[in-house]
């Protein structure tokens, strides 16, 4: 699984993958050889007096070095260029998947967790290849390398070496084991912490109304307290190693200058041989350090990789056909539909079973939560059905492809969302080809334009993250021309005119019913005057369609209907 991953996001760049190796491994063939000739230097030069070997060695160091730093740099350079494209890549394609996903499997999901995963979680992953591809083949590269030279130079004092690498493994293996599950909680303790802040900041104003900052603060405290504690006994794991290690390094060289200085006084070792032993020594040791925090790293990063595969793996609940249909007319059936949210849920809707004829103006009507939106959210495929057909022009929606289904369906969703942006850019969302008489023409509809027409910048006008420079009704009038600029075949109103005034309300109705003759148009609403004069209108109780027909017909023939309408006369009339 994990393979498939990186080999999936690291394909585009196999180039960089076969070549940055090969800078490493000269890097690692200079570090190799400095020590050796170091070593020469000591041994045949400055031992035998011979000052041109020095200066001939040392020519040849300063070259070598010179390569050394340009394998280094080149390595830098590929290392950073494929981490970056790499974030790049994943980061795109876990957005393309999220974008993909139905309303069923975002139900599931909570909009800061998927953001961490596009953020944090990446951002971790991307580190591990940047750092893999600095360090994970150079460090084992030059342990493994190291460990011969040295044991090449000065065989008698391997043994040093042995029993340092032991140790040093041993304890690194421990305290990297141990510390995973602080690193893994301390992840987790950013989730919710993270969590806590998108809440807060996307809500903000509700906690202000609510004058709820304290409590905020009390819960925001306490993942961050949890933050911390996770953070610092993570810290502290790995600030063991360095003490650790620089205990083991001095160790090594006062073990190899007293063993290595018997041996000289002996005869059977060279100056020059211990200096480039305790180089090598130290290089063993660095890379083992080096190492050890890589392996930590990546512990961290392999969490951070299964949560964004968890997405990955994550299957739209809902698939379309390719074939379009361009021409729409706008018969809705419901043929003996239920629904229900998940599996161990009670159905939401049951048995309904209702035709609108293109052109026609349906109102739906019900208690809160009796179901109206769901059965609205079924036209268009946001959902699909748990039984039952769902046909447009006698035929299923599922035989629809996706395009056919959004630009002939317009629903204007009972929340106004509107995004940062320009005020036509919001309202041609609905229809990126639209022209600018198309969106005046829309916002007209949508009595929008009288209020656009007293801004300076009037369609032009930059609108803030969420509409928050708008009133509720004016979020709600861009909202409708936005469903409107389509020309849809079909259109949805959930509860989208509850924000505007009766006198607006009635004019939008009006607007709709000559503008838009041919479209089938569902109104959801709350108050009986918004659907008062819709060729039929559907009351829905506890998820069941309990009657149908006009409003003077249900008069007579519901009781529900004729509670709401008496519970609402004196306010509406
Ligand atoms: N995404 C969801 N997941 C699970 N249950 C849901 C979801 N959306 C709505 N429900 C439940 O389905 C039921 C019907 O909700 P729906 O929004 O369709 O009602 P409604 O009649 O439109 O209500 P209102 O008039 O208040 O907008 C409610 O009990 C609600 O709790």
């Amino acid at each position: 699984m994990l393979y498939k991953f990186f080999v999936k996001y690291l394909k585009p760049y196999k180039k960089i993958v076969f070549i940055a190796p090969i800078f490493m491994l000269t890097e690692v063939i200079v570090d190799l050889f400095q020590p050796f000739l170091i070593q020469q230097i000591i041994d045949k030069g400055l031992g035998a007096g011979n000052i041109n070997y020095v200066i001939r060695i040392g020519f040849f160091m300063c070259i070598l070095s010179l390569i050394g730093i340009l394998a280094g740099l080149s390595t830098i350079y590929l290392s950073s260029k494929i981490s970056q494209n790499f974030g790049g890549y994943l980061r795109e394609d876990t957005f393309k998947k999220i974008m993909s996903l139905s309303f069923k499997n975002l139900d599931h999901q909570s909009p800061s967790n998927l953001i961490i995963r596009l953020t944090n979680d990446v951002t971790q992953v991307q580190n591990l290849i940047l750092m893999s591809f600095r360090i994970l083949v150079r460090a084992p590269l030059l342990l493994v390398g190291s460990f011969f030279m040295a044991f090449f130079t000065a065989k008698s004092l391997s043994p040093i070496i042995v029993i340092l690498v032991i140790v040093i493994t041993v304890v690194l293996y421990i305290i990297v084991h141990k510390s995973t599950p602080f690193f893994t909680n301390s992840q987790k303790a950013l989730d919710r912490l993270n969590t806590v802040l998108n809440e807060n900041f996307t809500g903000i104003r509700a906690v202000k109304a609510f004058v709820r900052e304290d409590y905020e603060i009390n819960k925001f405290d306490k993942k961050n307290e949890n933050l911390y504690s996770s953070s610092t006994k993570a810290s502290l794991a790995t600030a063991l190693i360095m003490p650790f290690l620089m205990l083991c390094v001095n160790f090594g060289i006062v073990a190899s200058l007293y063993f290595g200085g018997q041996f000289v006084i002996g005869g059977t070792l060279a100056v020059g041989q211990i200096v480039a032993f305790i180089n090598y020594l130290l290089q063993i040791l660095v890379s083992l350090l080096i190492s050890g925090m890589l392996l930590m790293n990546v512990s961290r990063a392999i969490v951070s990789v299964k949560r964004i595969i968890e997405i990955h793996d994550m299957q739209p609940d809902i698939t379309y056909k390719t074939e379009t249909v361009d021409n729409i007319k706008g018969d809705v059936t419901f043929d003996h539909v239920y629904f229900k949210y998940s599996d161990n849920d009670e159905y939401i809707l049951k048995d309904i079973n209702f035709d609108a004829k293109a052109g026609e103006t349906v109102g739906i009507i019900g208690l809160t939560g009796s179901g109206k939106s769901t059965l609205a959210d079924l036209i268009p495929r946001l959902y699909d059905t748990t039984k039952g057909k769902v046909l447009i022009d006698n035929k299923d929606v599922k035989e629809y492809s996706e395009k056919s289904l959004r630009s002939q369906i317009s629903i204007v969703l009972q929340k106004a969302i509107l995004f940062a942006g320009k005020l036509n850019t919001n309202i041609r969302y609905g229809n990126q080809s639209a022209s600018d008489i198309e969106v005046e023409e829309a916002a007209e509809t949508a009595q929008a334009k009288e209020f656009i027409d007293k801004f300076p910048e009037k369609y032009e006008k930059f609108i803030s993250q969420k509409g928050s420079n708008l009133s509720g009704g004016q979020r709600q009038r861009v909202s409708i021309a936005r469903g409107l600029v389509g020309e849809p075949k079909i259109l949805i109103l959930d509860d989208s005119t509850s924000a505007l005034d009766a006198k607006s309300e009635a004019l939008v109705k009006e607007a709709l019913a000559n503008e838009h003759k041919d479209t089938t148009t569902f109104i959801i609403a709350q108050k009986i005057s918004s659907i008062k004069t819709a060729d039929k209108i559907l009351v829905i109780d506890a998820g069941k369609l309990i009657s149908i027909g006009t409003h003077e017909e249900l008069l007579k023939s519901s009781e529900l209907y004729k509670e709401i309408y008496e519970s609402q006369l004196g306010k509406e009339a």
